[in-house]
């Protein structure tokens, strides 16, 4: 369980977040939301990547504040470009890297490696040098990475962004069977079908909290509104 309580957060003098209450649990939920509206800001506090300037969040009950590491043992979090989370040579390695302060056997940590590589697809790839995979090769390696430290909770934050229509499938046929709760953020509003609950963020403020559909016709409507304003 997520719990944002009476968040506020700005950059500078730039206010992004503006006193934002919710308690996560479902367990599939998206962010939407214009390109600045917050949501990657919002996602980073789910592990503390960013601290909030006013009130708290809280994952299980810890303080990301007070709590980070443990935190962070929870909650995984894929960025949109893998490249910048793939930092080891080759797949296997890339991959075990998250382990590497478990003190795990390292019979125990090869085991978790190839299970998890395996089950996303990049067994033949073991040994092959990361930055030679295609781009959703490496967006399922960075997805791996992370799921080898088995978090209870998964933030992607706009994973596709970067893949042909193929490899988003790809990605939501992977994030579709994970047992963990899954956070996602995303432009390709498809992903979000059989959804428990899409939030709407708008100017820092959450303006829909719903099912999927309705959230995506508010999305649009606001999209509509912006542009006839624009074209007045
Ligand atoms: N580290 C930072 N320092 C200063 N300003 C930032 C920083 N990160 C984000 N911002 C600004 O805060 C606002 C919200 O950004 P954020 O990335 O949270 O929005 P977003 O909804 O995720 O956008 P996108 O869909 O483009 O990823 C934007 O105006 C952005 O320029």
């Amino acid at each position: 369980m997520i719990t944002v309580a009476g968040v506020s957060h700005s950059y500078g003098d730039r206010p992004v977040l503006h006193e934002i209450d919710l308690e996560l649990g479902e367990h599939r939920i998206g962010i939407i939301g214009a390109n600045g509206s917050g949501k990657s800001t919002l996602a980073r506090m789910f592990n503390g990547l960013v601290l909030p300037k006013r009130g708290r969040v809280l994952v299980d009950g810890l303080d990301t504040r007070k709590d980070g590491r443990r935190v962070r043992q929870r909650v995984g979090f894929v960025f949109s470009d893998a490249d910048t989370q793939i930092i080891m040579p080759t797949v296997a390695e890339d991959v075990a890297i998250g382990l590497s302060r478990r003190n795990l056997p390292k019979a125990e940590i090869a085991r978790r490696v190839d299970e998890v590589l395996a089950r996303h697809g990049l067994a033949e790839h073991r040994d092959h040098p990361a930055h030679l995979l295609s781009g959703g090769q490496k967006q399922m390696l960075a997805l791996a990475s992370v799921l080898v430290t088995e978090p209870d909770i998964l933030v992607c934050d706009e994973p596709t962004t970067l893949l042909d229509l193929r490899n988003v499938r790809t990605v939501v046929r992977a994030l579709e069977a994970l047992p963990q709760q899954v956070v996602l953020l995303t432009h390709h509003l498809e992903m979000l079908h059989g959804f428990d609950r899409v939030l709407v963020l708008d100017a820092g403020r959450v303006v829909f909290d719903g099912a999927p559909r309705p959230a995506i016709e508010h999305y649009q409507a606001l999209l509509d509104d912006e542009l006839a304003g624009d074209a007045r």
